[in-house]
């Protein structure tokens, strides 16, 4: 059977420059993987493919045994690395906007997912602090049940102790054959939720192995062996 996400022989350039080289990865459901590696090294160009905003590659995907389209667009629940609200929106704007665009928006847990997070009704999204944006749009996020999330730095701007309730937010609202891929520089945090992780060096992926046999053998932390592998 098809695994949820297949690429093959992925390549793309900008320019002149190659920053994804002949990338083969198959993602299976249940999953919840680290995309991790060095500033640079091609991990938002990757999320940016998959999720069909940028076209102009080379290579092989299919996502659920389609190719990236309108059923993968369905299937994906998506936070992007910049917030993407407009000015003058405020979040319940924003809720009613993921209400009507997505049928597999649960507003009822987005708004129970709110008050966890601390965060109100009727505010002007561009006036929360980075933080408090990132813990809402991840919010609207989790809030669908969909077969695949991809999270490009869901926690870089959150504060130490809102960290664990963001992970164990995604941990309890991912549907069990769902995928997480998760985008972070911020691993010794987050790696206790991660079942797979993919190292990339350079547009290269290095490495994709299951966290825990990982940490067994090599006798170390998911951060330690990151740190060993890309030791400047
Ligand atoms: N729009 C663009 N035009 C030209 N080059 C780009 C563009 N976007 C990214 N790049 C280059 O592609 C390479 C990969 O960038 P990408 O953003 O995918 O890396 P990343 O692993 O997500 O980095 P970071 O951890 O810093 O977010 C980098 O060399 C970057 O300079």
């Amino acid at each position: 059977m098809a695994e949820l996400i297949e690429i093959h022989n992925l390549s793309k350039s900008y320019g002149k420059k190659e920053v994804l080289k002949n990338v083969d990865l198959n993602l299976s459901g249940g999953k919840i993987i680290g995309l991790l590696g060095p500033n640079g090294s091609g991990k938002t160009t990757l999320i940016k493919i998959l999720n069909g905003l940028l076209k102009d590659y080379t290579g092989h995907i299919t996502i659920d045994g389609q190719p990236i389209g309108v059923h993968s667009k369905e299937l994906i629940s998506y936070l992007p690395d910049e917030p993407y609200f407009e000015n003058w929106m405020t979040t319940t704007d924003a809720l009613n906007l993921f209400n009507d665009m997505y049928k597999d928006f649960d507003l009822n847990k987005a708004l129970s997912l709110m008050e966890r997070m601390d965060l109100e009704k009727g505010v002007k999204i561009k006036e929360l602090s980075k933080g408090m944006k990132e813990k809402f749009q991840l919010t609207l996020v989790m809030s669908r049940k969909a077969k695949i999330y991809i999270l490009d730095e869901p926690i870089g701007g959150v504060d130490p102790a809102a960290r664990d309730l963001i992970l164990d937010v995604i941990l309890s609202n991912y549907a069990e054959d769902a995928i997480v891929l998760l985008s972070t520089h911020l691993i010794s945090d987050i790696e206790k939720i991660f079942d797979e992780v993919i190292f990339i060096k350079k547009g290269l992926v290095v490495l994709h192995e299951d966290s825990e046999s990982l940490r067994e053998k090599r006798q170390a932390s998911i951060d330690e062996i990151f740190r060993e592998e890309f030791k400047c």
